[in-house]
């Protein structure tokens, strides 16, 4: 039933002209070069740069002839000349091409990202609804910034994806470095062959769910031969027994699984799973696919970049607004400072572009702007400042990597540590806040169980394992009382280092030895073979229990005998 591929009618992103799938490469150099006027040969009628309005993004675009050929889409506009493209700095990064690919299908005005800056009306109304970072998704691979070591050309997957040969996959990565953004790019190219792709939430599908899209995708592969992909988003939140129901058809190709996950597969994920699936560890975004995504976003939305000084466009190539509303400038600076800000992660990000722009809006002041090739105008302007406010508003301005994430468990710690309980609710706070991973600090809770309280309370081990669990199973936000809950425990309760101090000490008299480590003594060691019990092994030793009145043994090598290392 498949159109042969030439056969079928694929939309230019340039002219959205429909034509048969052979002429597209032709007629799209063509339409390029004619995009000034001249005359498209492919259909010797002028190829007029484009109005293509919103494409909806992720699994919506199902169908789309466009979307059918992302290979074609990319080498346009790596053609280096797409609508946009500048000289600055964004033109001159590896992933440039890819954002104007993105920039094209959000423009609904104006020319592709290079038009007139938006006016304010129009823009405000751009921003409600979807978030931004839902209607920027990538729907190709060519849109797709970053994650080369794993997908780059002549990777293993993505000559799997380009043929079409879906693994099962488990995409692991930190949050919002595009692992769901990948499994819709994957559903988007495998629609093409006839497969399903059906997603999960861990988070809020049941067991019977599974079974139900299980018992869907066995009718589908007996009945039509159809294939399904199975996306389960945050899979670590399923327990491992929820994980074994859809083992067997994974095994027996039922599903193909791609399961999304930021935290380590090796613990979370049932290991009969793991051996089946191909683990593909996605990186936090760099700084400069960062930049990358940001630039596509203003562009997307038609937002003009200023340079520093002379105020000249990094970004566009716009003509003269003759806009009788008012343009919406961002500084470059702060688009750096943002993608810098934002720690690898695109949602975080773009969320914050859009409370920047939003709040903007919200004031609508305007000042004098030097728009490039624009002329003078009073227009709205965003700088560093604004979206610092956009991000610490949205309580996103902390540093997960960097600086702050340090310094803030630091301040937890020692806050415990010194028993004010408000001090230490005041850290947590700011770092579950700031998207910090609530099992970091739980992590950091069971240490300081030990290490902190020790045996002076040794429930509070108990504590922060549940609390860790708690945290895990439940996630974020409701997790945060529970760990509220342990940080407060923690604060009140009483404090002891001695187990900690004497294991220090223990270490300590390891590192200052010299010479061989002293040999186990005899009367110590088991003996499970005659041969070793000739050896002496085991000779000598006192069975506790068979004593009455306490035994008088040695446990300690000879040379350290009578050692003490409770002893301050
Ligand atoms: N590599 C990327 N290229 C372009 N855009 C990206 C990329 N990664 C993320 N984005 C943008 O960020 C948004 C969030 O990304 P995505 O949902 O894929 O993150 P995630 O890794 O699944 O995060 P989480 O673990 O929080 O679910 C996307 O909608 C997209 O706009
Ligand atoms: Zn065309």
């Amino acid at each position: 039933m498949e159109v042969a591929e030439e056969e079928q009618l694929v939309r230019c992103p340039v002219c959205l002209r429909e034509l048969p799938g052979a002429h597209i490469n032709s007629h799209l150099d063509s339409c390029l070069q004619a995009g000034e006027g001249e005359v498209d040969p492919g259909s010797s009628t002028p190829c007029k740069r484009p109005r293509i309005t919103a494409a909806p993004s992720g699994s919506q675009v199902e169908g789309q002839p466009d979307e059918a050929r992302p290979a074609t889409v990319l080498s346009f506009f790596h053609k280096g000349r797409g609508a946009g493209q500048s000289p600055g700095a964004a033109g001159r990064r590896s992933g440039a091409g890819r954002e104007e690919a993105a920039a094209v299908k959000l423009e609904d005005g104006g020319s592709a990202g290079s038009g007139p800056a938006l006016c304010g009306a129009s823009l405000a109304q751009k921003l409600e609804g979807k978030p931004l970072a839902e209607r920027l998704r990538p729907d190709t691979l060519g849109e797709y910034v970053g994650q080369e070591r794993v997908l780059g050309a002549q990777t293993l997957l993505r000559s799997l994806l380009e043929s079409h040969e879906i693994p099962s996959l488990i995409l692991w990565g930190p949050p919002g470095c595009g692992k769901t953004t990948l499994a819709h790019i994957i559903a988007n190219s495998s629609k093409k062959n006839g497969t399903r792709f059906v997603t999960l939430s861990a988070t809020s599908a049941k067991t019977n769910d599974v079974r139900d899209v299980i018992s869907q995708a066995q009718n589908e592969k007996r009945l039509f031969k159809r294939k399904t992909i199975l996306f389960i988003d945050e899979i670590h939140r399923f327990n491992k027994s929820q994980q074994d129901t859809f083992l067997p058809h994974v095994e027996c190709g039922t599903v193909t699984l791609i399961g999304a996950t930021t935290e380590n597969p090796s613990f979370q994920v049932n290991a009969a799973l793991l051996s089946r699936c191909r683990v593909i560890v996605l990186e936090k975004l760099s700084v400069e696919a960062m930049e990358a995504i940001l630039m596509r976003a203003v562009r997307s939305l038609g937002v003009q970049v200023l340079g520093q000084g002379d105020q000249h466009s990094s970004s566009a190539t716009g003509s003269s607004s003759e806009s009788s509303e008012f343009p919406v400038c961002i500084e470059e600076k702060a688009l750096k400072t943002l993608a810098y800000l934002c720690d690898g992660d695109a949602r975080t990000g773009l969320n914050g572009l859009q409370l920047a722009v939003q709040a903007r809006l919200a004031v609508g002041k305007t000042t004098p702007l030097n728009i490039p090739k624009g002329g003078s105008a009073d227009g709205i302007l965003i700088t560093e400042e604004h979206v610092k406010e956009g991000l610490q508003r949205s309580h996103i301005l902390y540093d997960r990597a960097g600086e702050e994430h340090y310094n803030c468990i630091s301040a937890l710690h020692k806050s415990m540590r010194g028993s004010d309980e408000n001090a230490s609710l005041y850290w947590l706070a700011r770092m579950l806040e700031g998207g910090e991973d609530p099992l970091y600090v739980a992590r950091r809770l069971v240490r300081f169980a030990s290490e902190d309280i020790g045996l002076a309370d040794p429930l509070a081990l108990t504590q922060a394992v549940a609390a860790y669990q708690g945290c895990h199973f439940i996630g974020m936000p409701e997790c945060e009382v529970i760990l509220a809950q342990c940080v407060v425990y923690f604060a009140r309760a009483p404090k002891s280092i001695e187990v900690y101090k004497a294991y220090s000490n223990v270490k300590e008299c390891l590192r200052m030895h010299t010479g061989p480590l002293p040999p186990v003594p005899l009367h110590l060691r088991n003996a499970p073979t005659t041969l070793m019990k000739n050896l002496g092994y085991g000779k000598g030793y006192k069975y506790n229990p068979m004593y009455k009145e306490p035994v008088e043994q040695d446990y300690l090598p000879e040379e350290l005998k009578g050692t003490d290392f409770f002893k301050e």
